[in-house]
């Protein structure tokens, strides 16, 4: 009989405050803050009759609709590592890749560690995905977008496929590929999250599978902010993972385990600076949803593009901007208040050189205007666009009381009335801890 033990963890979304675009160069850094807002992977065996073996794994998540993914596995040939085959599911088949990449990556850096320890033998297993209520947007502009959500609970119900459901931007890939790598870690092996060198592993394995399912694009501090939580980011040299076989293919379940562990000529340069981050007594980090999405793929590619062909420009700018990053994380290290609006400005104008400069709208002037007439209310010390900018999200410093939030929702409201769209304060926050074990106490009404 299958035990019923279940192991629960959640990692952290992100926003990327200061360092946007500059941190995809490891000669730059990224201030990144984690969030309130956490993906929870809930882990266990599926339970089975005497004498049934079942060698299954079923992903789902319960919010939304048609959200079930299950998967056979086999070992593939030539050292390809543990390959998963997703199986039909009623008449529809719906890929998730962060979810399949994961499943892939574990399971086979799993197959490469010493039976020693194993806490138990991977034959089945379900993990359910809760992700809370800030990932997705609670309201709708038109009948296809994301539709309101139902119940008042931490993990809202929501009448729509996860397709459908309109993302806030708050890094729900890297939270969910880090919380179920972190979730299988635990459950299947002897593991300690709590360590530096389980971090570090978890870090490692979490990047490559996160990478692998995004198409080796992003700088990865999304999953920095996951496994470490609040810290100062830069990134490891893209040739790190590089030479890593696709999941499957010949060699890449002994490349994986070099990459894991950083051995065998494989060297992870990314640095964590967690002592580095921090806020002012009393003054929160809060982000605004701006009910409209921007295509951040395209953005980089062009910003890189004019970086490519204006080096000296670009070379002094991103310097510049650096020098800002700098100054705005010391001063919310060193608890100076008084300092933080004239930081932003600084950073802002040279953030709006930026996307001038390469014809994109990072710091659009509809997020201008709101960013300057926000700087205006009573407790805000300022804001920005956070990541790669557009006109989906701000980030905003803020006194961390009621009467500043509620002026804030306040402004927001008349400024949404007055200008059409929708503008709302999330009710994340910023904070400081990334992956933790999570008592199962939470999931009351969820656990199957
Ligand atoms: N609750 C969830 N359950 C299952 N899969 C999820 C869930 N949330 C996100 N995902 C996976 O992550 C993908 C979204 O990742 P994507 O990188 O596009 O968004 P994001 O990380 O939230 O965005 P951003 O990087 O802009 O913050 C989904 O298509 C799905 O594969
Ligand atoms: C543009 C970039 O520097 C930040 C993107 O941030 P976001 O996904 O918009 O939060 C890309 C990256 O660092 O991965």
């Amino acid at each position: 009989m299958a035990d019923k033990v279940v192991t629960a963890v959640s990692a952290p979304g992100k926003m990327l405050l200061a360092g946007g675009y500059v941190v995809l160069d490891r000669a730059y850094t990224g201030l990144v803050f984690a969030l309130s807002a956490r993906i929870n992977v809930l882990a266990q065996e599926i339970p089975t009759s005497e004498g049934v073996h079942l060698t299954e794994i079923v992903v789902e998540s319960p919010q939304f609709l048609e959200a079930q993914w299950r998967y056979g596995y086999h070992l593939a040939e030539e050292d390809g590592g543990i390959k998963v085959t997703q199986l039909q599911v009623g008449t529809r088949i719906t890929a998730n890749p962060f979810v399949e990449s994961t499943l892939n990556y574990v399971l086979t850096y799993m197959t490469r560690t010493s039976k020693r320890f194993h806490k138990r033998i991977l034959k089945s297993a379900r993990l359910t995905i809760l992700a809370d209520n800030d990932y997705y947007s609670h309201h709708t502009s038109s009948p296809t977008s994301s539709a309101p959500s139902i119940g008042t609970g931490r993990f809202a119900r929501f009448p729509v496929t996860l397709s459908d459901a309109h993302k806030t931007g708050l890094g729900s890939s890297a939270a969910l590929v880090t919380a179920l790598t972190a979730a299988l870690l635990t459950h299947f092996l002897i593991f300690d999250l709590n360590s530096e060198d389980g971090k570090h592993l978890l870090h490692n394995l979490a990047q490559a599978a996160h990478c692998a399912a995004q198409g080796k694009v992003g700088s990865g501090f999304d999953v920095a902010a996951a496994v470490y939580g609040s810290c100062n980011y830069r990134r490891f040299s893209p040739s790190v993972l590089s030479k890593l076989p696709e999941a499957g293919k010949p060699g890449f379940a002994t490349k994986l385990e070099d990459v894991v562990h950083g051995m065998n000529g494989i060297q992870w340069d990314t640095m964590i600076g967690k002592a580095d981050v921090g806020l002012p007594q009393g003054v929160a980090v809060r982000m605004c949803d701006v009910d409209c999405g921007s295509q951040t793929v395209g953005m980089v590619k062009k910003v890189l593009a004019w970086r490519a062909q204006n080096p000296e420009a670009a070379e002094k700018l991103w310097g510049e901007l650096q020098h800002f990053n700098e100054a705005l994380e010391d001063i919310l290290k060193a608890g100076k208040t008084e300092d933080i609006s004239k930081a932003i400005r600084a950073i802002r104008i040279l953030v709006k050189e930026m996307g001038d400069e390469s014809d994109v709208p990072i710091e659009p002037d509809s997020q201008t205007e709101l960013l300057d007439a926000l700087e205006e209310v009573e407790g805000v010390y300022g804001g920005v666009v956070p990541g790669a900018g557009g006109y989906d999200a701000l980030a905003l410093l803020v006194k961390d009381d009621e009467e500043t939030a509620q002026r804030v929702e306040q402004f927001l409201d008349s400024w949404s009335k007055e200008k059409g769209g929708r503008v709302s304060l999330l009710g994340v926050k910023g904070e400081m801890e990334g992956i933790r074990m999570e008592d199962l106490t939470v999931y009351d009404g969820w656990v199957r």
